[in-house]
């Protein structure tokens, strides 16, 4: 763990901070390997890795109608329960989120301009279930396909050892509206979603979190398939002042790194002593947790970092571009205004990132390694794209004339003029 202050960082340290380097490149040979042999192989290979990584011998990769009945059996009532208020949640704030289908507007008189929303045909979710289960990520993943309406929503999930699904995780995919679900993990679930097998017809676009093979697996195929962004092990910047509770920064820094050994957390700290107190805190809280073996790898290269003052922090933050992002300050939307880099921002001592990580409604599929500051979250524009739409009137022709006459002619372009032109001329 680094503990330092931001101004006496070395530059090492500095650069493996905002680099967050999680190993893609040291697993891109392997990944690309599992990836050209299921374009040649297809279900033969996915059987083999199915086995290999996960223990699991297969004849059929896809769920059935009776293995989806079953599941909501043996999950308790009070799982369903929350599985169905998250949904709620979810699907509150995506249809919030959704954009008009169709406006247009008029311009200039005559000349109206518009744009049309499509949900794409096809998208994959895949949802992780190697190192712990995430039926909250099949909530996430296909609740704004649904909300886009989206026609073919196809999920990817491991299997356990005995070949079944985790049922919390088959129960939450089929309660979000999944229409196809398949037995299969890693960077095999991705290479079939990408070029289609003879048991998993291709989709359009990939979308979804998982570790490092799974994302690197989404950046090698991008090309063959559309994918949301690089979603890889968990990260979070706190920000805070003295205000804050050391035992919740550490806490929350905890939370973060039982997800995976990867999995970074830093806190940026505006007062010294609560500094120290968080370093105690994580002391007395680490080794009591439950994914203690995991907290402890994903600690060893996390940081608490003193800043002198707000400027230092916030500029610190922008360029660390956090999955997520907790502001615990006295006046936490005044730090807001300066956050121009976050995947998700968590605003005061009561918005812990596990609120937003289950319940809230808000997506928890987001960008880490510093893509935030070019990738947007997962949302419902991420299942549709836009067709521009316009519909002129001849008064409205007549005023554009001058410009795309004069612009085509100086393009060299004549036909273009002519095409306008001619729709101006008396008829004989
Ligand atoms: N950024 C986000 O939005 C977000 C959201 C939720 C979870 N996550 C992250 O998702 C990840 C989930 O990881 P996980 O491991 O629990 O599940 P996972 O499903 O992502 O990965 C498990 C798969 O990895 C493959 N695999 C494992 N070892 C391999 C090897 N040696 N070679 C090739 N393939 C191998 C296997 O096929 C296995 O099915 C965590 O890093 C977590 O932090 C990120
Ligand atoms: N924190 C994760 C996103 O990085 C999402 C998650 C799922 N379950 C628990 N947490
Ligand atoms: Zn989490």
């Amino acid at each position: 763990m680094i503990t330092k202050r931001l101004s006496e960082l070395e530059d090492e340290d500095l650069r493996s901070l905002l680099s967050r380097d999680v190993g893609i490149q040291d697993v891109l040979p392997a990944v690309n390997e599992i990836i050209m042999e299921v374009g040649s192989k297809g279900d033969e290979a996915l059987f083999k890795y199915t086995e290999k990584f996960e223990g699991a011998h297969l004849d059929d990769l896809r769920v059935t109608q009776e293995e989806i009945d079953l599941s909501y059996d043996l999950v308790d009532d009070r799982l369903l329960e929350a599985l169905s208020s998250a949904a709620d949640h979810i699907f509150y704030f995506h249809n919030e989120q959704k954009e008009h289908d169709l406006w247009m507007s008029e311009a200039s008189p005559g000349v109206l301009v518009g744009q049309k929303v499509v949900p794409l045909d096809s998208v994959g979710a895949y949802v992780p279930g190697g190192r712990a289960a995430y039926p909250s990520s099949a909530l996430m993943t296909v609740i704004p396909a649904k909300v886009a309406d989206v026609p073919r929503i196809v999920v990817c999930t491991p299997p356990q050892k005995d070949g079944s699904i985790n049922p919390l995780t088959l129960a939450a995919a089929d309660m979000a509206g999944a229409d196809e679900i398949y037995k299969l993990g890693g960077a095999q679930a991705i290479a079939a979603m990408a070029l289609g097998t003879d048991s998993i017809e291709r989709v359009d676009k990939i979308v979804g979190p998982g570790n490092v093979y799974v994302t690197a697996a989404k950046m090698l195929t991008r090309g063959s398939v559309e994918i949301d962004f690089p979603a890889g092990p968990s990260e979070v910047l706190i920000l805070a002042d003295r205000t804050a509770d050391p035992g919740v920064i550490a806490a929350d820094m905890i939370a973060q790194g039982e997800h995976d050994p990867k999995s970074i957390s830093v806190f940026v700290s505006l007062d010294d002593l609560l500094a120290s107190a968080v370093a105690e805190e994580l002391n007395i809280q680490a080794p009591g947790a439950a994914r203690s073996d995991i907290v402890s790898e994903s600690l060893e290269h996390s940081a608490i970092l003193l800043a002198d003052d707000m400027d230092e922090a916030l500029d610190f933050v922008n360029a660390f571009a956090p999955e997520h992002l907790e502001i615990i300050t006295r006046e936490p939307m005044n730090v807001l205004r300066s956050i121009r880099n976050a995947g998700s921002v968590f605003l005061g001592k009561f918005t812990p990132v596990a609120a937003g990580d289950y319940a809230s409604g808000t997506n928890h599929v987001l960008p880490t390694s510093g893509y935030a500051r070019i990738f947007s979250g997962l949302n419902v524009d991420h299942f549709t794209k836009k067709m521009t739409l316009q519909m002129i009137t001849d008064e409205g022709l007549l005023g554009l004339e001058e410009t795309i006459t004069t612009l085509a002619e100086a393009e060299g372009l004549l036909a273009h003029a002519e095409s306008v032109r001619r729709r101006l001329e008396p008829r004989e």
